[in-house]
C-alpha cells in the first residue's frame, strides 16, 4: 500500500498587480503518494507553474499564497518543528505554510528540487558543470550536517563563503567533486570526468538538460518537480530524458510532480494526473480514470484534441474558445468552463465544488460527477455573449488553446496502472 507524500488542501495562490487580483491558483486539492509520479496537464496560463512554485516556496512578490495547507510526511521534520510550531504538525505530516521560510529554506535542494524547461537558467555560464554540482553537493551536505533549525542562517553564511569569500573552487570539497562526477554518471552523461570540466556554453541542450537533473538530484531530495522539462526539446532528446526521469524514479524512489501540457507524456510517464483549468483542478484521479472514465468536459476537450496518442506530429484541434481571465474582477461566480462547454446548463452558473466520482480518488469539479446532461436545462445558445459557446452538435472554429503534440509521449500503454 502506498503512502501519501503530499497533502495539498485549498491551496490558493494570488498576484495582487497593478492591474488588480489575479486568482492564478485558486482552492486546490491534490495528493501526492510516494514513490509515484503524479502529472499536471492544462492549457497556457492554467496555474501549472504557480502550483509548483507555491510548493516550492518560490512564489515571488507580488505574488502570495493566500489560503490552504501543504503538508508534507517526514516524521524527522515533523519531530523538529513540533516544539516551535505545534498547530503545524499533525502526526508525521507538516505544514509546510505553518513554519518558517528558513525551516522552508531548509528543504529545498533535501527534500524538494526542482527543474524547469530551460537548464540554461539554473547554471552559471563563468563555472565548469562539475564545479556546480559538486556546489550543489556541498551546500546539501553542510545542510544536513548542521540542525534543522539553524540551516536558514548555515545557507545564507554558505552562499556567502562560497561566492565572495573564497570562490567556489575552493569551496568544493574533494570528496564533492567525486560525488558531483557520480551524478553526472547516474544522468547518462558520457565521460563524465571530462565533460565535469567543461562549462555550460559546451553542452547540448539535452547535455544541460541531463546535467539540470543531476544538480537537483544532488540534495537526493524526497520530490522532483519537473516543470515541462523537456518542451524546448526535439523529440528524441525529449523521449530520452523522459525515459531518464522515469528510470531514476524508480532507482532512487523519489516521487515526481511533473507538469506539462502534453497528453502524450502524461500518459507515457504518471500513475495519477490532476487536469488544471483556470487556476483549480478540474479532475484528477488515476490515469484510467481521467482518459477512459472522465466526467469533465474540459478532459474529454483535452483528449478530444489529441488525435492519437500513438501517432506523432499530428495536429491537436484545441478546444473552442478562450481561456478565462483569471482577474478577480472579471471572474463570474460560476463554472470557470461554462462558456466553453458542450454540457452547459443551469445548474453550471453556480461555481461547482470537487465531487467524488466513480473511482476511489477520482473527482471533478463538474455537477456532471452529480447529474447527467439534460438538454432541456441547457444554458441557450449565446448565453455568454455570441459565438463563445459551441454548441453539442455543431464544430466551432478552434482557436485559442495551445495543447500541442511534440511526439514524446505515447508508447505507454494506457491502462497498465489500473
Ligand atoms: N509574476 C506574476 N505576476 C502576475 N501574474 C502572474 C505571475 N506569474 C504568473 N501569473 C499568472 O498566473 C496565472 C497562471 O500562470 P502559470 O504560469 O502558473 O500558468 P501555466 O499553467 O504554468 O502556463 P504555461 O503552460 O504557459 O507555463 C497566469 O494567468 C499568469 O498570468
Ligand atoms: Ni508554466
Amino acid at each position: 500500500m502506498s503512502e501519501d507524500l503530499l497533502r495539498i488542501t485549498g491551496l490558493s495562490t494570488r498576484f495582487f498587480t497593478d492591474e488588480g487580483q489575479v486568482n492564478a491558483v485558486s482552492d486546490l486539492d491534490a495528493t501526492v503518494e510516494r514513490g509515484e509520479v503524479f502529472g499536471i496537464v492544462g492549457e497556457s496560463g492554467s496555474g501549472k507553474s504557480v502550483t509548483a512554485l507555491s510548493i516550492m516556496d518560490l512564489v515571488e512578490s507580488p505574488g502570495e499564497i493566500t489560503a490552504g495547507s501543504i503538508e508534507y510526511r517526514n516524521a524527522d521534520l515533523a519531530a523538529d518543528v513540533r516544539e516551535d510550531h505545534p498547530e503545524a504538525v499533525d502526526g508525521e505530516f507538516v505544514d509546510l505554510l505553518g513554519v518558517t521560510s528558513s525551516v522552508r529554506r531548509s528543504l529545498r535542494g533535501t527534500a524538494f528540487s526542482m527543474i524547469f524547461q530551460d537548464p540554461e537558467s539554473s547554471f552559471n555560464p563563468t563555472l565548469t558543470i562539475g564545479e556546480q554540482i559538486a556546489e550543489a553537493v556541498e551546500v546539501q551536505r553542510r545542510a544536513s550536517a548542521t540542525p534543522r533549525l539553524s540551516r536558514g542562517v548555515e545557507y545564507s553564511f554558505a552562499s556567502l563563503m562560497a561566492s565572495t569569500v573564497l570562490g567556489s573552487k575552493k569551496f568544493v570539497t574533494a570528496e564533492s567533486r567525486e560525488r558531483a562526477i557520480e551524478l553526472l554518471e547516474l544522468v547518462g552523461i558520457p565521460d563524465p570526468v571530462k565533460r565535469a570540466e567543461e562549462y555550460p556554453h559546451e553542452y547540448s541542450g539535452g547535455m544541460l538538460q541531463r546535467a539540470m537533473i543531476a544538480q537537483a538530484l544532488a540534495g537526493e531530495p524526497d520530490v522532483l518537480v519537473a516543470d515541462e522539462p523537456t518542451t524546448a526539446l526535439d523529440v528524441t532528446i525529449q523521449a530520452q530524458i523522459l525515459d531518464l526521469l522515469a528510470d531514476l524514479q524508480e532507482e532512487t524512489g523519489m516521487t515526481i510532480l511533473l507538469i506539462t501540457h502534453n497528453l502524450g507524456v502524461i500518459a507515457r510517464m504518471c500513475d495519477r494526473v490532476g487536469v488544471m483549468y483556470a487556476g483549480e483542478i478540474v479532475e484528477r484521479g488515476t490515469l484510467a480514470d481521467v482518459f477512459d472514465d472522465h466526467v469533465h468536459p474540459y478532459t474529454e476537450g483535452l483528449l478530444g484534441s489529441v488525435p492519437d496518442l500513438e501517432r506523432v506530429g499530428d495536429r491537436l484541434r484545441p478546444i473552442p474558445g478562450n481561456v478565462p481571465s483569471l482577474l478577480d474582477d472579471e471572474m463570474d461566480d460560476r463554472c470557470y468552463f461554462a462558456d466553453r462547454c458542450p454540457k452547459a446548463m443551469d445548474a453550471c452558473l453556480d461555481h461547482p465544488p470537487s465531487y467524488d466520482a466513480r473511482g476511489e480518488e477520482h473527482a471533478a469539479r463538474c455537477v456532471l460527477a452529480e447529474m447527467d446532461y439534460d438538454e432541456s436545462r441547457a444554458l441557450p445558445e449565446g448565453y455568454f455573449g455570441e459565438g463563445e459557446r459551441p454548441a453539442a452538435d455543431r464544430e466551432a472554429e478552434p482557436h485559442g488553446a495551445e495543447i500541442e503534440p511534440d511526439g514524446a509521449g505515447g508508447t505507454r500503454e494506457r491502462g497498465e496502472n489500473e
